[in-house]
């Protein structure tokens, strides 16, 4: 028997005037993943998930949950949980009837209603705030009653907008990995959608990458991370240095480097994971058939805490390159950069 996909997403098109705000997006999520979401501002990302929960009507395409086509179902009606960017918690309510909402649309009877309300106050640590009110609780706090909201109505999918964008930056790291945490506890399939690449690549299990409303390459982060389909994609998912070469006979080179680039390109862009280089100030370093060897003198420094960042004049290259390393290396000195094999790439 042939499994069904927990939600597909099939050439869905959605067009303000003429922004493309998802052009022939076609996507599934499997089994319990946490699928992220990721483009810059304006990629689509928000359509895309508003589409999903059914805010957003679209031009075409077509929207399945277990097979089930809800494209045109409204929203409650969709067995889909959304968390919003803002948590968009009542106010006037107290975190138990926040939480209890949506069971009370449901006209569940009353004391089913508390216990699962009191089970989710639990899961998420809750417990004693049941009667604050959300002006009465932190940033993270909140944001654990809007997941509690959406949770205890079992969806069959939870849809998640940026949900810790509101949070500062300590408690944001801490509350990805609880909120990793609590999905894979609940095995709840999670639509997530982020302009932060690092958030999305460390709690994944696979990410698509949006830009202009379209996607650009969807696989697990291991994957985006270390073969990127385009400049683009290379870019955006790591701290990069991006040098531009000539590209002479059909052929780029760079350090010790050649790579043939078809259709007459003028120029080839390389891009190398900045902080993954060997710098040494030994002339002979061990180096691999396959990496990328640069020599040249340093210029500049900074110095970021755990490790400086070089601004580096290399040989036969006309713009500087700026890369990461532990090391302490005085300006002016002479230097070889190792990058390894899959730190660089050349489009
Ligand atoms: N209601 C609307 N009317 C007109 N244009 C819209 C509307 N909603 C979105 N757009 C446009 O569609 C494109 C995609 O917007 P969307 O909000 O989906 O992007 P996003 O990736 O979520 O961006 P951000 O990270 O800034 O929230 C943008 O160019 C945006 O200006």
């Amino acid at each position: 028997m042939m499994s069904v996909a927990v939600l597909e997403c099939v050439n869905l098109k959605k067009y303000y005037g003429h922004v493309r705000a998802l052009d022939d997006v076609s996507f599934t999520i499997e089994g319990s993943e946490l699928l992220a979401v990721i483009g810059p501002s304006g990629s689509g990302k928000t359509t895309l998930l508003r589409s999903v929960a059914g805010f957003v009507r679209l031009d075409s395409g077509r929207i399945y949950l277990h097979g089930q086509d809800i494209t045109d179902l409204a929203p409650e009606k969709r067995d889909v949980a959304m968390v919003f960017q803002n948590y968009a918690l009542w106010p006037h309510m107290t975190v138990f009837e926040n939480i209890a909402y949506g069971l009370k649309i449901k006209r569940i009877d009353k004391a089913k209603i508390r216990e699962k309300v009191e089970w989710a106050l639990k899961f998420l640590g809750l417990e004693g705030l049941a009667d604050r009110k959300p002006s009465q609780l932190s940033g993270g706090q909140q944001q654990r009653v809007a997941l509690a909201r959406a949770i205890v109505v079992e969806p069959k999918l939870l849809l998640l907008d940026e949900p810790l964008s509101n949070l500062d930056a300590k408690i944001r790291l801490r509350i990805r990995f609880e909120l990793k945490a609590l999905q894979q506890k609940l095995g709840i399939p999670t639509l997530y959608v982020t302009h932060d690449q690092e958030e999305a690549l460390s709690i994944a299990d696979r990410v698509i990458i949006i830009h202009n409303g379209k996607i650009l390459q969807v696989g697990t982060p291991e994957e985006i991370y270390r073969n990127p389909s385009n400049l683009f994609v290379a870019d955006f998912v790591g701290v990069n240095t991006i040098i531009k070469v000539p590209v002479k006979n059909g052929v780029a080179k760079i350090g010790n480097v050649e790579k043939r680039i078809p259709n007459q390109q003028k120029i080839a862009t390389v891009v190398i994971r900045a902080d993954e280089v060997i710098l040494s100030t030994n002339k002979n370093v061990e180096s691999g058939p396959e990496d990328l060897v640069l020599t040249g003198v340093i210029r500049g420094r900074l110095y970021l805490g755990s490790k400086y960042r070089y601004e580096m004049e290399v040989d036969g290259v006309n713009e500087p390159v700026f890369i990461n390393h532990g090391s302490d290396v005085e300006t002016g000195t002479e230097v070889k950069v190792v990058v390894p094999k899959g730190s660089y790439f050349i489009f």
